[in-house]
């Protein structure tokens, strides 16, 4: 579903060269929960910058569904993430003007669905993530763990096959950041969805399927009892 083969992203400042990606390879499968654990600077969102053709490679290889994604135009790009991905952030990303109904209902409409189906597509999501009951409220009239399961219900409305999420608990406490993480896999696993999880968080990881470490921009599998020699901060909730 989603491989990468020696993918090296470099970035130049004047003389410094620094190396985003180091060669990371890795095969992730239709439907896999695969958690991506790294400390701070170790190249967890140009992982997933590149993935989403936010970004380019240096060198190397992306491949979507057997594809190699070298050459998309920025249509296809936008395409891919409009119709195949949902992303999900650290800082939610949410429009502040905006209800968390309408937050939810932009890739719809992004997509040119019409108003019914719109507005009956994000009431179930609303419901789905907890949030019947928010669907009038503006972002800064609810909490940090609501405003993250607002972000979800955006991420997945138009039901992408894959989800990419950026340190998603980055903002909060362990205790929401634990049922966040929860969310999200009880979310994907139901719609089999594939997600790619970065964090530095031992308990976020530990829910994926697949565990990698990233250090230094070098992807390495690893299994659930290497965790704790990884480095990052533990969530005292789980
Ligand atoms: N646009 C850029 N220009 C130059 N260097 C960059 C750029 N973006 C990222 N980097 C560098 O690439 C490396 C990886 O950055 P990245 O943001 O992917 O790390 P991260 O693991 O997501 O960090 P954090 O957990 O702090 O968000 C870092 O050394 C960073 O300084």
């Amino acid at each position: 579903m989603i491989k990468l083969e020696r993918v090296c992203k470099e970035y130049r400042r004047g003389t410094v060269v620094i190396r985003a990606l180091d060669e990371a390879t890795i095969n992730i499968g239709d439907g896999e929960f695969c958690a991506v654990m790294g400390p701070s600077g170790s190249g967890k969102s140009t992982l997933l910058n590149v993935i989403a053709g936010l970004d380019t490679i240096s060198s190397g290889e992306i491949f979507l569904d057997g594809q190699p994604v070298r050459g998309s135009s920025d249509a296809e790009w936008t395409r891919r993430r409009r119709e195949w991905m949902g992303m999900v952030f650290q800082s939610f990303h949410l429009v502040p003007g905006l209800t968390a109904s309408e937050n939810v209902g932009l890739p719809l409409q992004f997509n040119g669905q019409s108003s019914t189906f719109i507005r009956q597509r994000v009431k179930e999501v609303l419901e789905m993530v907890g949030l019947g009951h928010r669907q009038n409220h503006r972002p800064s009239e609810l909490s940090g763990g609501e405003q993250q399961r607002v972000a979800i219900a955006r991420a997945v409305v138009h039901r992408p096959r894959v989800l990419l999420a950026d340190e998603p608990t980055g903002n909060l406490d362990s205790h929401q950041g634990a049922e966040i993480v929860e969310l999200l896999h009880r979310i994907a696993k139901a719609a089999g969805q594939t997600v790619i999880l970065v964090t530095h968080s031992e308990a976020a990881a530990r829910v994926g399927d697949t565990l990698y470490a990233l250090q230094d921009g070098q992807l390495k599998p690893k299994s659930l009892p290497q965790l704790a020699t990884i480095g990052g901060s533990r969530m005292e909730s789980s």
